[in-house]
């Protein structure tokens, strides 16, 4: 796996998934796994996209799940080709979302994997029906637990509260968790 930590990738043609990936859960492994799938399918490099912090740490203070170090160690597992971490900032917060479509056509994104409630760009203005109208974009469905709940990384914050190994490493998928500023 190649890391692109800011640092422009040029591509003739990718597959490319999504995300801040915080936690790494089963439900962000799956949407990767089916987004490195296509790459081979299609024969092309799969990409992930990713932010450093995640955005949600970034404006909301909450506590990061996953070290970039964990996160990159992760994906490397998924057979994943190529990681780009965009450092999020103040100043890459306030790239307008055409800017970022510019980033995904420069690595050739002949297909785009997120999940449905996917943003991105100044403000959440960019969805996926805009998204759509440039790039494939394949929406994974919502992976849950067995309860049917959504699995996501707000709420393995939420139970670390209250100290819930045991169902954290259910949604996790795996029985290891470090975390920072906890
Ligand atoms: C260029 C760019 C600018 C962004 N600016 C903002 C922003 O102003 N406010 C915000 O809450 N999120 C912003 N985000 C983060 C997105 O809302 C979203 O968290 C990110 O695309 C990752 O998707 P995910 O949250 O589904 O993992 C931005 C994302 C990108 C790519
Ligand atoms: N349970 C899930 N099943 C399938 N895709 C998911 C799931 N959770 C998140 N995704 C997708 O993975 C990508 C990265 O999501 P993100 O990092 O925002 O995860 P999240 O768990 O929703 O985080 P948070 O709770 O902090 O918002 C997005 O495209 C999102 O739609």
């Amino acid at each position: 796996m190649r890391v692109f930590k800011d640092r422009e990738l040029f591509l003739p043609s990718s597959v490319v998934s999504i995300g801040a990936f915080d936690g790494l859960h089963k439900g962000h492994q799956k949407l990767i796994r089916q987004a490195v799938k296509r790459a081979r399918e299609l024969d092309v490099p799969s990409v992930v996209y990713t932010f450093d912090p995640p955005p949600r740490a970034y404006f909301q203070k909450q506590i990061v799940l996953t070290s970039l170090d964990e996160k990159l160690a992760l994906m490397e597992k998924l057979t994943v080709d190529y990681i780009i971490v965009a450092s999020f900032n103040e100043h890459y917060a306030a790239r307008p979302s055409a800017d970022f479509l510019d980033e995904l056509i420069q690595i050739g994104a002949c297909e785009v994997w997120v999940g449905s409630d996917f943003r991105f760009g100044k403000g959440k203005e960019g969805d996926i029906k805009f998204l759509s109208n440039y790039f494939q974009v394949n929406t994974y469905p919502f992976v849950t637990c067995d309860q049917g709940k959504k699995i996501s990384s707000t709420r393995i914050r939420e139970l670390l509260k209250n100290n819930d190994w045991l169902e954290i490493y259910q949604l996790l998928g795996r029985e290891s968790l470090k975390t920072l500023d906890v």
